[in-house]
């Protein structure tokens, strides 16, 4: 395990932060902490990398406790904040450079160019850094947590704040960073198709506590062993919505009719569309999403909330 969180407790004066969670991150794997605002993700980064300490329990990065071997830890991890600001004047480059030498980098220059590749920014690294869009910054702040090539990266909302261009062009990013070095990466987010595409494994917290962990398929399947099928209606859609009364629950959308079923039902309900090819245009099959995992997470909390998920 890269990473293991066990029992951590941190309170801000009465407000409980973190309330307990224990969970293991897998060496390698890109890792979701998932959880509304104000669920302690933010505060379970701080911990991890050391700028902050729990009030009890104990996180270890790499089998070192952070507690007792925080600066060895630090070297270990690369930490982008949610919010990391840089010096306005300044140029890409020039914030790389200084970030380059506070870590001793030998190959400094190389590594620099490296890292502006990786995050597609040289056409920009000599520009001020006041006049980079957000994406650019938030690249930038990538590219700073790259340069020493932790074995370890900790992406705190990384694609808060960016339109839907720059959230995409972050994610080919973490794909890359995933597919191409053997780093653990870790990020949190409360947008849940983000950690669906992006992670092997998520952990979902609410008010400090854990809720749910484990590989994104396991929580699908734990979400219920149903499917729903989607149909596009040909010309008759009364007529198809006759023909399905009784195959699953119905749910109908201005281009759809979906249906809901036990899996082992499925395959039955897509020979019997089979049978109304005239009625039907396509079709395809649904498996539940993690979004399903993520609110079944927090029923149960709702539910009882001394029963953890
Ligand atoms: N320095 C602090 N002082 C007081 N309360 C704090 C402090 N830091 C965090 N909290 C509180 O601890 C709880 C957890 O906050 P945290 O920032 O870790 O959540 P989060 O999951 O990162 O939320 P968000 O998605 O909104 O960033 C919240 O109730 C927050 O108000």
């Amino acid at each position: 395990m890269q990473i293991t969180i066990t029992d951590v407790h941190k309170r801000y004066g009465d407000v409980v932060a973190l309330d307990g969670p224990s969970f293991e991150v897998p060496s390698g794997s890109t890792f979701g902490v998932l959880g509304t605002n104000g669920a302690g993700k933010t505060t379970l980064f701080k911990l991890l990398v050391g700028h902050d300490s729990p009030d009890a329990g104990r996180i270890e990065v790499g089998g070192l406790d952070v507690e007792t071997a925080g600066h060895r830890v630090r070297e270990r991890v690369g930490f982008l904040p949610e919010h990391s600001g840089f010096p306005p004047s300044m140029t890409g480059r020039e914030v790389l450079d200084v970030h380059a030498r506070i870590r001793g980098l030998a190959d400094r220059r190389e590594r620099i160019a490296e890292c502006l590749d990786v995050v597609g920014l040289p056409d920009a690294a000599d520009r001020a850094v006041s006049g980079y869009s957000n994406g650019m910054a938030r690249r930038l702040g990538l590219a700073s947590v790259l340069l020493s090539r932790p074995p370890v990266l900790v992406l705190d909302e990384p694609t808060a704040g960016l339109d839907p261009r720059g959230v995409a062009a972050f994610h080919r990013l973490i794909e890359r960073i995933g597919r191409e070095t053997d780093a653990t990466v870790v990020i949190s987010s409360h947008v849940l198709s983000e950690i669906e595409r992006l992670c092997d494994e998520v952990a979902i917290l609410q008010d400090g506590r854990l809720r749910n962990n484990g590989p994104i398929d396991d929580l699908r399947r734990a979400v219920g062993d149903r499917v729903t099928v989607v149909c596009r209606p040909a010309d008759d859609r009364a007529a198809l919505l006759e023909a399905v009364q009784g195959w699953g629950d119905v749910t109908e959308t201005s281009e759809t009719i979906e249906l809901t079923c036990d899996r082992g039902d499925a395959f039955d309900l897509v020979a019997a569309l089979g049978d109304q090819r005239a009625l039907v245009d396509g079709f395809e099959v649904r498996e539940p999403g993690l979004e399903a995992a993520f609110h079944d997470a927090l029923e149960a909390e709702n539910d009882d909330p001394e029963v953890s998920a």
